[in-house]
């Protein structure tokens, strides 16, 4: 009967002193619980001691609960060893699935919790009493499955492997076991990650190892746990696995970075050039040669982190090169290629081969971060599988929304997922940005995007001298856009500069609107709307009322949005209140950013109204 509810002991039930204030991190640092204090659940749980403490509070809160949970805790408990019980337990707590909830007192700043409630998600029962799995029949079909992947390969790596399986245990190169089929679940991901990197290798093929994680166990991170096991005991150098098995974006996030558009172009110009300086050199031929390397050259030491300076070095001998060559001092040119230049691109032909590796071992490369967010950080990545650079949206850790929000980032998780369902499936528009890639099965939730020139923020800044049809062009394309999304029944409700891209193209900028994380649609019951009270949007474009309370958005926002946004683009200056300078389509402003009542009550109202002043004015200008 309680399969399908949530548990609840609320705060009487907890045991923990109920007006006691608690001090908590990522779980309770320090807990004084029926008269005895117990550590934050992540560090007890590293001690065996603490682990048991821990294990006997949650089912003692559990038998101290309502009635209905007597039936549950005893059918564990008979079920279940200590031993196994804890592992159990262990991961649905680490999990958030068991979670002791405390009522956060000053979600800002300061991280005080009072316990409220403990509760148990339907995903616990199914766990915990679900059928235990038959693990012969487990064990049968995992050595299928490893024999079929493997199954003519040459690998030196598979002999190994099928003697694992045979023996029911893995043993190191000194022949000592380190794991047996009785800890079924590191057995099986170690055997599957061997097993999966032969089939891949042979075949020609790179996967993400989540993914096969996610096949595997149903969870993205399980397999990466034992990865440097089964490197170490398969013999495969670790990134030698990681170029077939390919590790997770925010493991690159900290790579050095790289732009990897000239490597291939820089590839041939120094074959090129070596070839030229092995044979007899031609004057010109080799300034044309240094002209383009230099190029390249350049190009690379922007953006490589070159911490031995090779290119760095490779470019001063160059100039002085170039400065020998241009002034006819033949000769002395000649001594400079045999004495530095060579080596020197010897070394940067190495460090080519480097950067090859690296680009093959990611999903992603972040190049550099382009900026962050209220609850996720932007970077210019390289896509090394369509091979272009693209823009790449990562929602922060979930350790980041506790620190700053005091919460777990649910709220944030769902939001994202949102943002990327909403513009991957429902949304198509010129100006609306697309989805390219995703990956929203478990953290880090990311989804790729094309890279824009700048955001609307930044080209206003740079582009001071711009006339004002050109802002215009701009101004239309945002409307276009807002049009359709509220033609679609949807509000965007955070219309702001830095979320309206720019990219460059030959008829000038195309616009395309960005960040959907608040945006919503009228028909559905918001989550956000319906916990959170804080406010949102930022301050300048966002109508007052919505900044006090999200569940006041209409669409009456988007165009008080607009209103400030046409006053930006005119202006270049913030649409802060009472400080307005005259611009041309004021009327259209003030309407706009009026109050409710007075304002435009529809997106195609205010688009007529501002083309009908569009064409007024132009006609003055036309007459004038
Ligand atoms: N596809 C893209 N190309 C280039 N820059 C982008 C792209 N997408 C976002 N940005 C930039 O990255 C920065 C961070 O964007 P993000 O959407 O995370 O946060 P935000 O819009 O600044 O704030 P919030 O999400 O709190 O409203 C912004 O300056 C934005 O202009």
């Amino acid at each position: 009967m309680f399969q399908h509810a949530i548990f609840k002991i609320d705060e009487h039930h907890v045991g923990l002193e109920v007006n006691t204030v608690y001090k908590e991190y990522r779980y309770p640092v320090e807990m004084l619980a029926c008269g005895q204090k117990y550590d934050g659940i992540e560090t007890t749980l590293n001690k065996p001691h603490g682990k048991k403490i821990i294990m006997e509070f949650v089912i003692n809160l559990l038998l101290k609960g309502p009635k209905q949970y007597k039936p549950f805790v005893n059918q564990i408990l008979q079920r279940y060893t200590w031993l196994e019980l804890n592992d159990v337990l262990e991961i649905l707590l680490l999990d958030g699935v068991i979670q002791i909830i405390f009522k956060n007192q000053n979600p800002r700043k300061m991280v005080n919790w009072l316990p409220k409630t403990i509760q148990l998600d339907p995903r616990a029962m199914g766990n915990l009493l679900g059928n235990s799995p038959d693990y012969k029949l487990e064990l049968s079909k995992l050595k299928d499955t490893v024999v079929r992947l493997v199954t003519g390969s040459q690998s030196s790596i598979r002999k190994n492997l099928l003697r694992w399986v045979e023996e029911e245990e893995i043993k190191n190169q000194s022949g000592t076991v380190v794991v047996d089929c009785k800890s079924f679940k590191k057995y099986k991901s170690i055997l599957l990650t061997v097993a999966y990197y032969i089939h891949l290798k042979e075949t020609g093929r790179k996967l993400p190892l989540r993914y096969i994680s996610n096949q595997v166990w149903n969870k993205p991170k399980l397999l990466s746990l034992y990865k440097n096991d089964s490197a170490l005991l398969a013999g495969i150098p670790l990134n030698e696995l990681e170029s077939v098995l390919l590790p997770d974006i925010n493991s690159s996030l900290y790579a050095p970075l790289i732009l990897i558009s000239p490597v291939e172009k820089l590839q041939k110009l120094i074959t090129e050039l070596s070839d030229i300086l092995e044979s007899d050199i031609k004057k010109p031929e080799l300034l044309i040669c240094l002209n383009k390397t230099d190029y390249c050259t350049q190009n690379i030491l922007e953006i490589i982190a070159d911490d031995n300076s090779v290119t760095d070095n490779y470019l001063k001998l160059y100039d002085v090169l170039k400065n020998d060559l241009v002034e006819g001092n033949y000769r002395k040119a000649r001594l400079t290629i045999i004495n530095d230049l060579e080596p020197s691109i010897k070394v940067l032909k190495k460090q080519l081969l480097k950067i090859e590796r690296m680009r093959q071992q990611f999903e992603l490369i972040a190049l550099e971060e382009i900026g962050s967010g209220s609850f996720a950080r932007v970077y210019k990545v390289f896509d090394p599988e369509y091979k272009k650079i693209v823009a790449c949206k990562v929602l922060f850790p979930r350790s980041h929304f506790k620190q700053v929000y005091g919460n777990d980032g649910d709220e944030y998780i769902i939001r994202f997922k949102r943002e990327v369902k909403l513009l991957n499936e429902k949304l198509q528009h010129n100006n609306i940005v697309e989805v390219e890639k995703l990956q929203l099965e478990g953290a880090p939730f990311w989804f790729t995007m094309p890279l824009a020139s700048y955001s609307l923020e930044k080209w206003v800044k740079e582009n001071g001298g711009a006339s004002e049809e050109q802002r215009i062009q701009i101004f239309k394309q945002i409307i276009s856009g807002v049009k359709y999304l509220h033609e679609e029944n949807r509000y965007h409700r955070d219309l702001a500069p830095n979320n309206i891209l720019l990219y460059d193209m030959d008829n000038g900028p195309v616009v395309k609107i960005a960040d959907f994380g608040l945006a919503k649609d009228p028909e559905s019951m918001s989550f956000f709307t319906g916990l959170s009270k804080r406010g949102y949007g930022q301050e300048n474009f966002t109508d007052p009322e919505q900044l006090n309370n999200l569940a006041k958005s209409t669409n009456l926002s988007d165009i008080y949005s607009l209103g400030a946004l046409l006053y930006y683009l005119l202006s270049g200056k913030l649409p802060k209140k009472r400080k307005y300078v005259p611009v041309t389509y004021q009327n259209v402003v003030m309407r706009a950013m009026d109050t409710r009542k007075n304002r435009y009550q529809t997106i195609c109202e205010f688009e007529n109204d501002f083309n009908k002043y569009l064409k007024q004015t132009g006609e003055l200008r036309h007459i004038t």
